[in-house]
């Protein structure tokens, strides 16, 4: 199986200016009532996105590691760097870590129930894997109040999906993460102190044969306060071979993938987007090793114009195009790239 190389839509920088559209009814689901299951299935179908409530998870592990981020990206680059591989938010981190975990278990579980496929860990088996590739990102968005005067929205992180099976999203209180709907509009969603986001990942997509949504999302930084988010995604191990799963594909289903396996796909992701000051990116293997990266500056804005025509091909042809591609499956109707 081919991982093609990243499709020219991640590279966008630059977006119209446009009002924020605040979507009234991002799905959010309590996860202490008995519906929850089906409504978790009906908003992973529907958008591919969500939050929950009453998650359990206490309010001051999420506090306790957003003020080491804040804390660490506060400081000077050098002093980043001297900060190594080794972890330097201590048990703020395998706190918040172990709790997002087992947050993401129990909703990959009352998936597999909604959708009354047996065994019930059939996804989240995958996440308990010793060897699962699961990471944990921090991002951080400086403020660059001096580019808004060019009537462009920056991209914090360019649009994309995330490659891995679920997501579990938490930011400081700024907004900036956006979603893209089914019709190709864009909708900002608000920051929310007493939930967690989660994303339905391609390989939950692929596993799900398409009946659940990877969700198309990025960031723009258009704001005058930093953002700090910190994401855990739950990814199987990369040996593991993701396909259709049978139990879920209705008699006659064909399925709309190949297998393939988790190639180092988060690498990928991470050259997606990128901000115009030093941008950190920052995740945490599951060995506890602290990866930093550091984001360059837009050099070219002359390149705008170009993207853009790109991407409108590029939304034109939508996710199945993008999924081909992504996956080394050939697409009939993509025109030829300029
Ligand atoms: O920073 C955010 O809120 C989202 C970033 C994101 O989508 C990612 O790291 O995959
Ligand atoms: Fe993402």
């Amino acid at each position: 199986m081919v991982v093609l190389s990243q499709p020219a839509l991640d590279q966008i920088r630059f977006v119209e200016n446009q009002k924020p559209t605040f979507y009234p009814v991002i799905p959010a689901i309590d996860l202490s009532k008995p519906e929850s299951k089906t409504l978790l299935v009906k908003a992973c179908e529907e958008f591919g996105f969500f939050k929950v409530v009453n998650h359990g998870i206490p309010l001051e592990f999420v506090d306790g590691l957003e003020a080491e981020a804040v804390k660490f990206f506060s400081l000077p680059q050098h002093e980043k760097e001297k900060a190594g591989p080794a972890n330097p938010f201590g048990s703020a981190l395998s706190d918040y870590l172990s709790a997002v975990k087992k947050l993401a278990c129990e909703v990959l579980e009352s998936l597999a129930e909604g959708l009354k496929v047996e065994p019930r860990n059939v996804f989240s088996k995958l996440l308990m894997d010793e060897e699962s590739d699961s990471i944990f990102r921090l991002n951080h968005y400086p403020p660059c109040p001096e580019l808004q005067a060019l009537g462009c929205n920056l991209t914090g992180f360019g649009e994309h999906t995330d490659p891995q099976i679920i997501s579990i999203l938490r930011s400081n209180n700024t907004s900036g993460l956006q979603i893209s709907l089914n019709d190709g509009s864009w909708v900002s969603v608000p920051p929310d102190h007493n939930s967690f986001f989660v994303i339905v990942g391609d390989s939950l997509q692929v596993m799900t044969n398409a009946r659940f949504k990877s969700v198309r999302h990025r960031v723009l930084a258009n704001s005058f306060k930093s953002r700090v988010s910190m994401i855990y995604f739950g990814a199987p191990a990369l040996r593991e071979k993701i396909a259709p799963l049978p139990v879920i594909m209705e008699k006659g289903e064909e399925s709309l993938y190949k297998e393939f396996t988790c190639v180092a796909v988060q690498i990928l992701d991470m050259r997606k987007g990128l901000h115009p000051q030093m941008q950190w990116v920052s995740y945490v293997t599951q060995s506890g090793r602290l990866i930093q990266v550091m984001m360059t500056r837009i050099h070219d804005t002359g390149k705008v114009y170009h993207f853009r025509a790109r991407r409108q091909i590029a939304q034109s042809l939508g996710q199945v195009a993008k999924f081909n591609r992504r996956y080394g499956l050939k697409t009939e109707d993509e025109p030829e790239k300029k």
